[in-house]
């Protein structure tokens, strides 16, 4: 799959520009805060339907306009299809496909894959579990679209449950209606759990194998999920186990007003030669685990969607030393890569490779001839 056009206008600090996308590697360059994250984002937005920056669209519209407009030409395959997407100040986004309107922007889940990779990621090793729920949910949800639907089902379903409990004191019926939740709860909470569990081994196997070969075998990755439902293989009998959980713990769910038992509770912990990298991984170690991870993620997206989802890779590819660039450098022969530098001299690994660059100022693009190495 590839996006091979899009046009923008009003985007950031984009007025009014129309790009053509080498079927492999695109790279932007330009000094900082020139614009080349925001070509980025709006790739990104093609295929999960909202920023990986910010939550309000009113941001991305650019500060002297009301509107924004982003259209996207994608391959997939024996198919192509045309996505579009207009924001306006205070009003919800509306999103095209083939100019047929969305319902909502979880509907475009089929279409385009994209796998990012930015500074910000070392937080799946560094940060918090939310971090790293957020980012296995990220993952399922691009294989698997019905997941985010239940995802968003037992975030609702958790928030009235956590406030019927704050509220106990003051209701008779409490039991009864907590007894309605809690079924729904274990069944969705349930789901949620195989699918991340499912996911995690396949990630799992595929990372372990990715690191040991960055690592020259010298390190060993490991990643574990971590639960607070035992996993069972009859999915009735988990859902049972769930609800006795919480029966037990409804005590102190209501002394505390929040729910303890759930997938909301989960983490992944991620061993690097039998040690938490977390807690004892160097800088770079962390850093080698998300690229490993990375890496996996898209050889796990070709597996289910027989294609290769488009990388971009934003302001990564300069901290990255030489051996870890190049094996990242070999995957790109298989997909469409955006790549973001403030400097070419990052570019020598890929001196012969098949490309088109952007230099990028102040939202203006120039294009430099794409170079085809097979000419020479
Ligand atoms: N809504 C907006 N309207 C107009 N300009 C905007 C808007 N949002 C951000 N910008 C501008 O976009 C620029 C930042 O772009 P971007 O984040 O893509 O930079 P970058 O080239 O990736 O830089 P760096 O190398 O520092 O990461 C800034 O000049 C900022 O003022």
């Amino acid at each position: 799959m590839n996006v091979e056009s899009m046009r923008l206008i009003n985007f950031r600090n984009y007025k009014n520009i129309s790009l053509k996308f080498h079927k492999n590697i695109n790279i932007f360059i330009g000094k900082n805060a020139q614009g080349k994250t925001n070509l980025m984002e709006a790739i990104y937005m093609c295929a999960i339907g909202r920023s990986f920056r910010t939550n309000k669209d009113k941001e991305i519209i650019n500060f002297e306009k009301n509107e924004a407009y982003i259209g996207a030409n994608v391959s997939l395959g024996d198919y192509k299809k045309f996505f579009e997407i207009k924001m306006e100040r205070n009003k919800p986004k509306r999103i095209r496909v083939n100019k047929t309107e969305l319902a909502s922007y979880k509907e475009l889940n089929t279409g385009l894959n994209v796998v990012i990779f930015t500074p910000e990621d070392l937080k799946i090793v560094k940060g918090g579990p939310q971090e790293r729920r957020n980012f296995i949910d990220s993952g399922v949800s691009q294989i698997k679209p019905v997941y985010s639907y239940n995802i968003n089902k037992y975030k609702k379903l958790l928030y009235q449950r956590n406030n019927l409990l704050k509220s106990s004191r003051f209701r008779k019926d409490i039991n009864n209606l907590l007894e309605v939740f809690d079924l729904q709860i274990a069944k969705i909470g349930t789901s949620i759990i195989l699918e991340r569990d499912k996911y995690l081994q396949k990630l799992s196997d595929l990372a372990s194998f990715n690191h040991t070969k960055i690592t020259d075998q010298l390190e060993n990755l490991n990643l574990k999920y971590m639960t607070n439902v035992p996993i069972l293989e009859n999915k009735g009998d988990m859902e049972k186990a769930y609800l006795e959980l919480m029966k037990k713990n409804l005590k102190k769910d209501l002394e505390f007003g929040t729910t303890e038992i759930g997938p909301h509770r989960d983490d992944i912990i991620m061993m690097i030669n039998n040690k938490d990298a977390r807690i004892y991984g160097s800088q770079g170690q962390q850093r080698t685990t998300v690229l490993s991870i990375i890496l996996s993620e898209l050889e796990l997206i070709k597996r289910e969607r027989g294609m290769y989802p488009v990388l971009l890779l934003d302001d990564v590819f300069s901290e990255l030393d030489g051996s870890r660039r190049k094996y990242l450098t070999d995957f790109f022969n298989h997909m469409q890569v955006f790549i973001t530098v403030t400097d070419g001299e990052d570019l020598k690994s890929m001196e012969n490779l098949n490309k088109t660059i952007y230099y990028i100022e102040n939202g203006n693009l120039k294009l430099e001839n794409s170079y085809d190495s097979s000419y020479r």
